[in-house]
């Protein structure tokens, strides 16, 4: 666990950037320090592996104060991942993943080994070990990124702003794929970022700082959503806030009709105004209308019991039916949610 205590930094220029900051970021979570440009979130990252050392308070690992730990022995210990990756330009990807590794004296053959692991992990092709970083594209070296600084194990992981130098598509797979490592590896990280969705998306708790380096609100992201501390909070949180709020909603008790699907070439005339065709395999094809029966409209799918409402409601959206199709892990057709079935599934989780 990593422990902030009365945290104050205070540059000499004067500028309060970190003020009394206290909060705990718990072993084995993601924590998230999110707020506007400027309020302090680098230089409170910065004050866990001592890049940057407080003025006044103290920061703890797993109890023990960070101040009395020499730089180099506490940095061994924490993985640290920034913007645009920061490789060494002139040493191959396989390298640039062995740097701590080989600062720790770790023979060749078995840093090497262990690079190659891990590039596979972060999900590269291990074709690419040889290649330069000017070689790989952003994205591809942000994962490199990632994979060197997890080569030597460390428990805990900082990571500032690791994600925004690349394209919305590529970031989301960057997010996704940073859960799932978290999934198998469990580490404490502390990311950095300004952007509320990535926040929410990835964080166990949320850190929302104001300018000024004060701590606004610490939440999980439900309850962030639901109940922002003050008006600050909810402005930053944007007017979507109530959509986003569909994220944590379950698709589970969603009500879905199966009457409502035909088989491909089975069309016949129906009092429905709109039905769903499926293909031998239970895949959705299209809508068809009784007004324009021989012509496949689009559709929109969310997977049932996993995606949440806001999912459903997208799908919903991307059909003229205003029908979502509800699909099982297999992509088969579980259902179809309704306009009614989402309108109820809308009003409880507006209740709750
Ligand atoms: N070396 C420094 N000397 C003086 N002031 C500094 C120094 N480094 C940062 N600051 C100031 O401290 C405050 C917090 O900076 P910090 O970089 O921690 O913010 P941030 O939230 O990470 O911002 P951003 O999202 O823009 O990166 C800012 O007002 C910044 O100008």
């Amino acid at each position: 666990m990593i422990t902030f205590d009365a945290v104050t930094k205070r540059y000499p220029d004067g500028t309060v950037a970190v003020d009394s900051l206290s909060l705990e970021a718990p072993t084995g979570e993601i924590t998230v320090f999110v707020g506007p440009s400027g309020c302090g979130k680098t230089t409170s990252l910065r004050m866990i592996n001592r890049m940057i050392d407080a003025t006044e308070g103290q920061i703890l690992l797993d109890g023990v104060p960070v101040q009395g730990i020499d730089p180099p022995t506490l940095r061994r210990g924490i993985g640290y991942v920034i913007q645009q990756a920061g490789l060494f330009p002139h040493r191959k990807i396989i390298d640039n993943i062995a740097t701590v590794p080989y600062l720790l004296g770790w023979d060749r053959k078995k840093a090497r080994a262990r690079a190659m692991e891990l590039l596979e992990r972060v999900g590269l092709d291990p074709a690419f070990a040889g290649r330069y970083p000017f070689q790989l594209s952003g994205g591809q070296q942000q994962r490199v990124g990632v994979a060197r600084a997890l080569a030597a194990d460390p428990p805990v992981l900082l990571m500032d702003e690791p994600f925004s130098a690349v394209d919305p598509v590529v970031r989301t797979s960057l997010q996704e794929e940073l859960l799932r490592l978290q999934a198998e590896l469990n580490k404490t990280i502390v990311f950095v970022t300004h952007d509320i969705d990535e926040a929410i998306k990835l964080g166990d708790r949320v850190a929302v700082l104001r300018v000024g380096g004060k701590l606004a609100q610490l939440a999980d992201p439900k309850t962030l959503l639901s109940e922002p501390a003050d008006d600050f909070v909810r402005e930053f949180l944007g007017h979507d806030r109530g959509i986003r709020r569909l994220q944590f909603v379950s698709t589970e008790r969603l009500r879905l009709r199966t009457d409502l699907t035909v088989k491909e070439g089975a069309t016949g005339p129906s009092d429905e105004p709109w039905l769903l065709v499926v293909n031998d395999a239970g895949r959705p094809l299209g809508w068809i209308s009784g007004s324009r029966p021989g012509e496949l409209e689009s559709y929109g799918t969310y997977t049932h019991g996993r995606d949440s409402m806001r999912s459903a409601l997208d799908a919903a959206l991307l059909s003229p039916s205003g029908c979502a199709v509800a699909v099982d892990e297999d992509g088969k057709v579980a259902g179809v949610a309704t306009r009614e079935a989402l309108d109820e599934a809308l009003a409880e989780a507006a209740d709750g």
